[in-house]
């Protein structure tokens, strides 16, 4: 499976082109909006939120609520798009819009990078489409992807595990399911009650002091078998594809599994983990430090994939740059921005992940029908429990 994604910030919408979905599944507006309301949700966002509703068109692929194979287009409107129309659609010639030309690159954003890469004298033709509101159609992609993991079997849930410093230390759920029905509850998608508040109180400080902060998320996959993926070749690693996907996410800097960095720390003996075997369950780990992957494929363990997102670039206290067409420097000011974004992107983490785990699944086990993959699953399940 692969997509494509199209579309600006503030035009009138955002579209995704997904190309390889098996034919056979169930696949409801519900099941993407689902999505995209969660996407929505989490303290600190800025007042974009406030304007928009996000829902799916979904305009081919998929009749009576089944897929058929073919690409399946799915379309966000932005509702912003009438305030700005004027501004996205007239070339800036006339007074007023010259002055909405952005020549004035913010720190942390690609607008200065972008502008010299593509020759733009105008960075709105960067920053409209560098924009985190591109993940709205990744994560109607990741709908489809988490429908097809769900036929199969397989689980996933994102958290936060940290904000501005603040880390949850009750991480004692009992399943995925539990993990997800309380983060759901949160206003900052944690599991531990007490973290969640001074998550929010370093949120208001932020906030209060001009200043943006950052986090990390974490997404957690059961149920998928063992050896999905590969070793034999550099670009057939899942984890590497997981790492990739996590790191596309807009200000995504960092990505680990299982342990993680601390395995740079540690004894081999506390890193790896030892194989067991009972007749019930086959061979299984007594510990998950691997985080579900060894040797780019999945143990079946559990997947345990952590992204860190570093604050947001907009500032209300401003920051120094430079106008790229007067060369003066300036400080920033700002109209409007999130202050944190880290619940919203821990939605989109599972997104992504969800999707390169689906795909994976699709490419090692049959692509054109669902019926024929979940045969094919069962039999492998099946078979490594008894190899
Ligand atoms: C869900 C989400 C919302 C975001 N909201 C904002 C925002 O309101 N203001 C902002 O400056 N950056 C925001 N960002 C981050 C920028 O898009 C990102 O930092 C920028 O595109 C530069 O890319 P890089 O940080 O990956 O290098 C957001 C990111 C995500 C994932
Ligand atoms: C629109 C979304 O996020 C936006 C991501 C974003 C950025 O610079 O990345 C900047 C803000 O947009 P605006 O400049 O219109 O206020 C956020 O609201 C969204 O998540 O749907």
């Amino acid at each position: 499976m692969r997509y494509l994604t199209a579309g600006e910030s503030h035009g009138p919408q955002l579209t995704t082109i997904l190309e390889g979905v098996p034919a056979g599944l169930t696949l409801l507006k519900e099941h993407i909006d689902e999505e995209l309301a969660r996407r929505q949700k989490g303290y600190g966002r800025g007042r974009r939120m406030q304007i928009e509703k996000d829902e799916v068109n979904i305009l081919s692929g998929v009749r009576h609520g089944q897929t058929l194979g073919s690409p399946i287009t799915l379309v966000v409107e932005n509702r912003d798009w009438k305030h700005w129309t004027n501004i996205m659609a007239i070339e800036p010639t006339e007074e007023e819009d010259v002055k909405r030309k952005v020549t004035r690159p913010r720190p942390g954003h690609a607008d200065l990078n972008g502008a010299i890469k593509y020759g733009h004298r105008d960075m709105r033709n960067v920053l409209e489409r560098s924009s985190a509101r591109e993940t709205t159609v990744r994560v109607a992609a990741g709908a489809v992807a988490k429908r097809i993991l769900a036929e199969l079997g397989i689980q996933v849930a994102g958290h936060v595990l940290e904000i501005g410093g603040v880390r949850a230390t009750n991480l004692a759920y009992e399943s995925l399911e539990q993990l997800r029905h309380v983060t759901e509850q949160s206003p900052v998608r944690c599991f531990d009650e007490e973290a969640a508040v001074k998550m929010m109180e370093a949120i208001d400080r932020a906030k209060e002091n001009g200043d943006s902060i950052g986090g990390i998320v974490e997404v957690i996959v059961e149920g998928v078998p063992a050896g999905v993926g590969s070793y034999v070749h550099y670009d057939r690693k899942l984890d590497a594809k997981i790492a990739a996907a996590i790191v596309s996410i807009n200000a995504f800097k960092g990505v680990e599994f299982g342990i993680g960095f601390e395995a740079a720390r540690l004894p081999g003996s506390k890193v790896h983990d030892e194989i067991i075997w009972s007749k019930e369950e086959g061979f299984r780990r007594r510990t998950n430090r691997a985080g579900g992957f060894e040797g780019g494929m999945t143990t079946g363990m559990p997947i345990v994939v952590r992204g860190v997102m570093k604050p947001i670039p907009t500032l209300y206290k401003p920051l120094a740059s430079v106008d790229i067409d007067t060369k003066e420097p300036f400080a920033a000011s700002i109209e409007r921005s999130d202050s944190c974004a880290v619940p919203a992107a821990s939605v989109v983490a599972e997104a992504v992940v969800a999707w390169e785990i689906a795909t994976a699944i699709v490419d090692q086990f049959g692509q054109d029908r669902m019926d024929l993959i979940k045969e094919n699953i069962e039999n492998m399940r099946r078979y490594a429990k008894e190899f």
